[in-house]
């Protein structure tokens, strides 16, 4: 058996990551589970996994569970988080947390020797180098759930090291691709939301919708793979049929395609070295017909290329470019900021913090409360325009 512990068990990545476990009840042990503020739903999936403790990490909605909840142990704030993992004694962690508040859970988990089993993407955005030394230091393996890097993953597993001339990761395009930078000022959230061809959690729907989330994958893919940035190509392909491709030194090029379901990415991850048995369509490409590719517009949509610039600069910037495009994408979905406002608030960002050395965990730490703070600013300065 597998002892298994999921983080942000109650969001999209969390609920599918259930779903696929209890299908093989014989393979996989829950051991633990976590929830931002969802406590409801956090008791009632510890209650069908037979879970006995759980972590919320915001203090009130932990308070509220404990209260409700007196079958178990509730770990309360992100120091509860933290514990949770530190003591789970787990063979796999799953972090499905959303944003940099993902990367605490992802450090304790490897300092600890456990594999991670990684959604949260930011982790590898924020701390990719020390993240990345740390699981080289330990033994623990990252095993990416993200359909672009599960593609790759699958891609490169056999492949000798050095063969690889180019990786290319595929873009959707989001909701308002072919559009121009000034059709976007006025969209709305609810358009915003509405992507192609994944359903997800809020705040990489809006990445996806930017572009963002493409700058972010690239830094991931960077970091799990050690592959120099300008050996990684981003493509828009609509269908969201071919995830990723890698091209080889002897001039042949590997695709991984599949129809858009995370539970391939998740299963994948869950199950490796084995292979889950899922119930997923077959992919039939008549049906399909034809398969689309073209160039991301970096004038439209802006937040690929500042990403590149940050993951280029290195140091702090990637870490302060997280952190505003969090605080941006928020007020977005709040309705304080408009969607062109996103990218300004982290150029701006970016332009006053500038790069830093990271000596450590610490540095980061600093730097994403840093950023935050100047990223507010900026988005009460958009208000106010
Ligand atoms: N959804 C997808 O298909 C994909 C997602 N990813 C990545 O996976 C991660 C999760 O995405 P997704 O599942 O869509 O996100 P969701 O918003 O659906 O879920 C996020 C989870 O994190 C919890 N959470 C939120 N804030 C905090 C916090 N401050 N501390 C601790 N826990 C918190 C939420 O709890 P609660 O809601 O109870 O507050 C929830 O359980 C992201 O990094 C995303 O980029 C990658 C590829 C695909
Ligand atoms: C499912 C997944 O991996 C997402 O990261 C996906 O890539 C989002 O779609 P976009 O290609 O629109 O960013
Ligand atoms: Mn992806």
């Amino acid at each position: 058996m597998k002892r298994v512990l999921i983080l942000g068990s109650t969001g999209s990545i969390g609920t599918q990551a259930l779903d696929v476990i209890e299908r093989s009840p014989e393979l996989f042990e829950v051991v633990g589970l976590s929830a931002g503020r969802g406590h409801e739903q956090l008791i009632a999936q510890a209650e069908r996994h037979g879970v006995s403790r759980i972590a919320v990490s915001d203090p009130d909605a932990a308070a509220l569970a404990a209260e409700a909840w007196t079958a178990g142990d509730v770990l309360r704030g992100p120091d509860g988080l933290i514990s949770l993992v530190a003591e789970s004694q787990a063979d796999l962690v799953l972090n499905a947390i959303v944003g940099s508040a993902g990367l605490g859970p992802t450090i304790v988990a490897l300092t600890e020797g456990i594999d991670v089993a990684l959604a949260n993407k930011e982790s590898l955005v924020v701390g990719g180098e020390l993240v990345t030394a740390l699981a080289e230091a330990t033994g623990a393996r990252l095993i990416p759930i993200d359909s672009e890097h599960t593609a790759i993953h699958h891609l490169l597993t056999g492949e000798p090291p050095g063969v690889v001339e180019k990786l290319i990761i595929t873009a959707s395009g989001g909701p308002f691709r072919g559009r121009k930078l000034a059709d976007l000022n006025a969209v709305t959230v609810e358009q915003a939301l509405n992507h192609p061809t994944w359903s997800m959690g809020g705040k990489i729907t809006i990445d996806s919708a930017t572009l963002m989330n493409k700058g972010l994958e690239v830094m991931e893919a960077h970091h799990l793979f050690g592959t120099p940035y300008d050996r990684i190509d981003v493509v828009v392909h609509p269908q969201s049929i071919i995830h990723a491709l890698v091209q080889l030194c002897d001039g042949s090029t590997k695709a991984h395609l599949g129809y858009p379901d995370m539970r391939v990415a998740i299963g994948y991850a869950l199950h490796h070295p084995d292979r889950a048995d899922l119930p997923i369509e077959n992919l039939d490409l008549v049906k399909l017909g034809k398969l689309e590719f073209e160039e991301p517009d970096l004038d439209a949509f802006p937040c690929l290329r500042l990403a590149r610039e940050a993951a280029v600069a290195g140091g702090t910037a990637p870490c302060a470019l997280n952190a505003a495009n969090e605080i941006a994408v928020h007020a977005f979905l709040t309705g304080r900021l408009t969607f062109t406002g996103i990218p300004r608030v982290i150029d701006g960002v970016l332009e006053q913090l500038g790069t830093r050395r990271v000596h450590s965990f610490e540095t980061l730490y600093v730097t994403d409360s840093e950023a935050r703070r100047v990223a507010a600013e900026l988005v009460e300065t958009e208000v106010h325009a």
